[in-house]
């Protein structure tokens, strides 16, 4: 009987991405395997490395196997919940599945540590190791040829999953773990918090929170509350010259407005452009968080809203504020946009406040239609 061919992929994928998928087909198309198991590594809990839960994970595998026949999940290492080295997976699935002929697929960065990896030396002998080439002109040369390795070059984007969860090169990236990450909120200390101080980050995660609950009370879609409310700041601590760039190249017309406002703007720009969110409605949350317009969803109102309510806020009538937002967020929102207003007209002066703000006003406080 001829043994079914296999590739076995192991890695962290954290997240997935294109280049892990290029590699797999280049095993189905090219080079005779049959099937391709993806084995998910296993993260300690008590690690401080840890990044992605297992879940996570594993649904974002899983949107990968849903596309193609080929792939599988084998979720051996996951299942045992402890770090497995590859010589144990290796040697139970060799032992598991004797109708199957494996190979071990690997990238050629991990040659340097090779040697390194634990049982070494019998561990050689159970599989041949197939090396797909990261950068064809750097790579250990000396491992390759001690060890007789196979090296193989494919369809590469020069992804990592290290850039990916740096917003890098998202554009290459597969869109629906794309969308999973930004509706997930995955990778937030990478992408969030190296834009922003410690007291903004946990104001947005506060922010984020409240736009939940106030969604849950008012029946809009709590996720994209809790997506734009967790983002809504993203652009909130940027210098001039990144802000007015962004508005420069995208929103010209929204430089007259105030500076302190332009991050709603930006941050809207940024989310669409560098994280390429897709959904509207969250993007329009973002723009609509500081000044509003006259033109402003229950989800905008909502954002609006918890930005001005959220946990740590503590000005005189916030507990005030909190309850009539969710007695009535139409009243809360109105109440609200009276207290940014008149704080706004006491700091800068009539003169300077932007006509959103002031159209925002006139529409909702004042009752001004047309
Ligand atoms: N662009 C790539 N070219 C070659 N191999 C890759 C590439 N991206 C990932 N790999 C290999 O895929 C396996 C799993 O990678 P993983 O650690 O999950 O992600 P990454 O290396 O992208 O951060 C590893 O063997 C890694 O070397």
């Amino acid at each position: 009987m001829n043994k079914k061919k296999i590739a076995l992929f192991g890695g962290s994928f954290d997240p997935i991405h294109t280049d892990h998928v290029n590699i797999a087909k280049t095993c189905y198309e090219k080079l005779g395997f049959e099937e391709v198991w993806f084995i998910p590594a296993y993260l300690n809990p008590f690690k401080k490395a840890q990044l992605s839960s297992i879940k996570d994970r594993l649904a974002m595998l899983r949107i990968v196997e849903e596309k193609y026949d080929f792939i599988r999940i084998n979720q051996y290492e996951i299942s045992n919940n402890r770090p497995t080295s590859t010589f144990e997976t290796l040697s139970y699935i060799i032992k598991h599945y004797p109708d199957n002929d494996f190979a071990f697929i690997m990238g050629s960065d991990q040659l340097d540590t090779f040697e390194q990896w634990s049982n070494f030396n019998q561990l050689i002998k159970i599989m041949p190791f197939k090396v797909f080439l990261r950068d064809e002109k750097n790579f250990n040369q000396e491992i390759v040829k001690k060890y007789a390795l196979e090296t193989f070059t494919f369809n590469n984007n020069f992804l990592s999953s290290t850039d990916i969860r740096q917003l890098k090169n998202l554009n290459k990236q597969i869109p629906k773990i794309n969308e999973y990450i930004n509706f997930h909120l995955l990778y937030l200390p990478e992408r969030m918090g190296g834009q922003m101080d410690e007291a903004r980050y946990q104001h947005s995660i506060n922010v984020g929170k409240m736009a939940q609950k106030l969604a849950v009370k008012w029946g809009a879609d709590e996720n994209k509350a809790l997506v734009a409310g967790t983002l809504h700041d993203i652009a909130k601590c940027w210098t001039r010259e990144k802000n007015l760039w962004y508005l420069e190249h995208y929103l010209p017309f929204l430089i007259e407005e105030p500076f302190p406002i332009w991050h709603s703007f930006t941050g809207m720009l940024h989310l669409e452009k560098d994280w390429l969110i897709k959904d509207q409605e969250i993007l329009q949350a973002v723009f609509n968080h500081t000044v509003g317009s006259i033109d402003m969803s229950l989800l905008d109102k909502i954002v609006f809203c918890a930005d001005k309510i959220s946990l740590e806020r503590d000005y005189d009538e916030v507990e005030t504020m909190r309850k009539l937002c969710f007695e009535d967020i139409e009243q809360g929102f109105i109440a609200l946009v009276k207290m940014q207003y008149e704080q706004a007209i006491k700091k800068h002066g009539p003169n300077s406040i932007g006509l959103l703000l002031t159209n925002t006003y006139n529409y909702f406080v004042k009752g001004e239609k047309d």
